[in-house]
């Protein structure tokens, strides 16, 4: 499908409407021979909305493995989750990030072209910025090229080794990305997340934590929600948990944030990461997710058998 044979137009998602709450990381879809699977999109989005409670995405990231894709590929998800999301989903953000200016600005015009609620970018990774004002500049000439478009700075220094505080980028960034809307915050650092909260408010950007495991800390200074792989299949817990925290009933909240934790902490030290995401998504939606794409490898059937067990006997406070 080309741009103009999309019949989304242009941000049709929920327009206006401010991301907040959970967004889920989308999972690629791949066939077992590894090419992606774009026919269960459907489904997908159907299961998010159904049985996790989640109406927002963010598409071709690290969890949808957007950097292992080609071009072509990411066009052809973004369009798709595009086009399945209409009138389902409030928020279809597009990762447009990419290691060559021209790539990163090309998925930027076509993410604005299908209608897309928002573009995210990485920092590049080989060829690094080494101050603010060369992420910034990069960062500016990828925006431009939707200017009509939401623009989040996708910061996740773990994977990108680009550690510029996200304080200082923000200082004076709307002077040079007019469409810059918010930060999706994928680091252990609340220092520097609660600078940047606190010198901007959460009123004027959002903030969207990226670390599962620690969101009720992020929650306590002040995110407006959060980006994550485990609201693929935990969406559901970790709004009863934003639930309880709103409400407020720290106690409970903890609750869940410990449970979460308990299944994150119990898979971590199993060895946990995309591919394993992708078998965890698989066993619990039902959907299948397939193989991630080379260097990653299939994660093993004994992952897979000791994943379940654990995650089928934690109680939830709900009593699920
Ligand atoms: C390094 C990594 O993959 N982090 C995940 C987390 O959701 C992570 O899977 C979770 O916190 C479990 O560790 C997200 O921040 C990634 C993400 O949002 C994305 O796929 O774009």
């Amino acid at each position: 499908m080309s741009p103009s044979d999309t019949s989304t137009s242009p941000n049709s998602m929920t327009p206006g409407k401010k991301l907040e709450g959970l967004v889920a990381a989308a999972i690629t879809p791949m066939t077992p021979d590894g090419q992606i699977n774009l026919s269960v999109i459907h489904q997908y989005v159907d299961y998010l909305v159904r049985e996790q409670n989640v109406k927002n995405i963010f598409v071709n990231g690290t969890t949808g493995e957007g950097l292992s894709l080609s071009i072509q590929e990411r066009k052809q998800l973004a369009e798709e989750w595009v086009r399945q999301g209409k009138d389902k989903l409030d928020h279809v953000i597009i990762h447009v990030g990419a290691l060559s200016l021209p790539e990163s600005q090309d998925l930027a015009r076509h993410a604005a072209a299908i209608g897309a609620s928002g573009i995210a970018v990485i920092a590049p990774f080989f060829f690094k910025p080494t101050n603010k004002d060369e992420l910034v500049a990069f960062l500016q000439k990828v925006a431009s090229e939707a200017p009509g478009v939401p623009f989040y700075y996708y910061h996740i220094p773990p994977l990108t080794g680009v550690k510029i505080r996200v304080e200082e980028l923000l200082d004076g960034i709307r002077e040079q990305i007019p469409t810059f809307q918010g930060v999706k915050f994928s680091d252990t650092d609340l220092l520097d997340l609660a600078q940047c909260i606190n010198k901007n408010g959460s009123e004027q950007f959002a903030f969207l934590y990226g670390v599962d495991e620690q969101l009720l800390g992020a929650l306590a200074v002040g995110v407006n929600g959060a980006v994550g792989s485990t609201y693929n299949y935990l969406g559901r817990k970790t709004k009863l948990m934003l639930q309880a925290f709103a409400k407020p009933d720290l106690a409970l909240a903890q609750k869940y944030q410990f449970l979460i934790g308990e299944f994150l902490n119990f898979v971590i030290k199993l060895g946990f990461g995309v591919a394993q995401t992708k078998a965890v998504m698989t066993f619990v939606s039902g959907i299948p997710m397939g193989p991630p794409r080379p260097p990653l490898v299939n994660a093993s059937e004994e992952f897979i058998a000791k994943a379940k067990a654990k995650l089928d006997s934690i109680v939830w406070p709900d009593g699920d």
